[in-house]
């Protein structure tokens, strides 16, 4: 039997989180899966209970549990507090914690929403990407950093962004595998997009180098390209469908994926996998805790919804499970349903639902 940790967090989190356990349960039952939910504490929530962003015991419920399940953490009510104990803090001790290196984000239109996005339809249309990006290393957890006092009086804040060449071998190991598998199911060739900033930072030559030695040594039949992090940005609006896998360190694949879920229509849309070596993970959406719409029923729980799909696939490798839950959404989209974030107002037949409704009408066309 094998036990999935929730662990809802902050602001839209819970709404999101309920109706993800809601469809979760639902498969359960359908697919006979055998999963055991537990919930957990974690960010500002968790902080307010323990004094800790991440308490001891919800790490190690999550070291024990196959899967996390994660819905968003931070708010306006902590960014005053002690820095080592705000609530996004927790979420990068967990990550790094349980060693859960490699992020998958996969930016996917469904084609129900092309006119919502406010990008030109023939852009976006068929759009299917992944954001492989590098989740325990980098800027976000390079020593020497802080905010230091210098001589004169004047303050100076400092972070460090560091890779090794192993952690950049590992993650770079990851997009190529996942490039030749995505190549294999479309039938067409495999390509992998490389992002960095080899031209300012040292530390993204040696990122770029090193994924030039890897796909020389294993992987020649995928096609590798390189590509500056301030122009990439610039092709994913112009151009997105040039790029299928694109791998990245972790700032600059926390910055594009923000960028990529607005051609889905929204960053409500956007799921991912967190995975460790051995394949173990936290799934959880992109976005964060929404504080300006907490509370109000007003949030999209598609992409924790689809972070669930994506938990069946990575970590269960239950594929059935994960696509019926994928075309439940597609089905939702069809009949016109749309949280407010991807409702495209000129156009007719569409329903404005609240997060709870939208959720229950996945469940619905799951257990129909
Ligand atoms: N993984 C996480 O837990 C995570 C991710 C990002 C940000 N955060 C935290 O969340 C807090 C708010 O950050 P932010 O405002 O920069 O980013 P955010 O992603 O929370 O919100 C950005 C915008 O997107 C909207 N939005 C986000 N999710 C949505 C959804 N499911 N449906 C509809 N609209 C949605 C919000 O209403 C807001 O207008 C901060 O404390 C931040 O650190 C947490
Ligand atoms: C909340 C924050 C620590 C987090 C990140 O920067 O990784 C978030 O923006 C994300 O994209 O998951
Ligand atoms: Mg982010």
């Amino acid at each position: 039997m094998a036990t999935i940790l929730t662990l809802a967090g902050d602001g839209i989190g819970p709404e999101i989180m309920t109706q993800a356990v809601d469809v979760l349960n639902a498969v359960n039952n359908k697919f006979e899966l055998g999963l055991t939910l537990e919930s957990g504490l974690i960010g500002g929530v968790a902080f307010d209970a323990t004094g800790e962003p991440l308490p001891e015991e919800t790490l190690e419920r999550a070291r024990a549990a196959d899967a996390v399940l994660l819905g968003a953490v931070g708010g306006p009510k902590w960014d005053a507090i002690e820095r080592s104990k705000r609530p996004e803090r927790g979420l990068l001790k967990i990550r790094s914690e349980l060693g859960l290196f490699a992020n998958l984000r996969v930016a996917k239109l469904y084609p129900q929403l092309v006119n919502a996005s406010s990008i030109k339809p023939e852009i976006i249309s068929g759009l299917d990407l992944l954001i492989v990006r590098e989740l325990t290393g980098g800027i976000y957890f390079g020593e020497p950093r802080g905010i230091r006092t210098l001589e004169n009086g004047e303050q100076q804040g400092y972070n460090t962004m560091v890779y090794s060449t192993s952690e950049i071998q590992r993650i770079g190991k990851v997009a190529f595998e996942l490039a030749k598998t995505r190549a294999q199911a479309a039938g067409r060739p495999a390509k992998v997009c490389s992002i960095d900033k080899a031209n300012v930072l040292e530390v993204t030559e040696l990122w770029k180098q090193t994924m030039i030695e890897i796909q020389q040594a294993d992987y020649n039949d995928v096609a590798l390209s390189h590509m500056y992090a301030d122009n990439a940005c610039m092709q994913l609006i112009k151009d997105p469908k040039q790029f299928d896998v694109m791998v990245t360190g972790n700032m600059f694949g926390d910055i594009l994926s923000d960028e990529a879920a607005m051609l889905t229509g929204s960053i409500g849309m956007l799921p991912s996998a967190s995975l460790d070596e051995a394949g173990k993970g936290m799934y959880e959406p992109c976005h964060g805790s929404a504080p300006d719409i907490a509370g109000q029923d007003k949030a999209n729980p598609l992409a924790t919804i689809l972070s669930v799909a994506m938990m069946l696939r990575y970590t269960f490798k239950k594929e059935e499970a994960a696509q019926a839950i994928e075309q439940a959404v597609s089905d939702v989209l069809d009949d016109g349903l749309r949280t407010i974030d991807i409702l495209d107002r000129s156009e007719t037949g569409l329903k404005q639902v609240g997060c709870q409704e939208m959720g229950q009408a996945v469940l619905a066309k799951l257990v129909q």
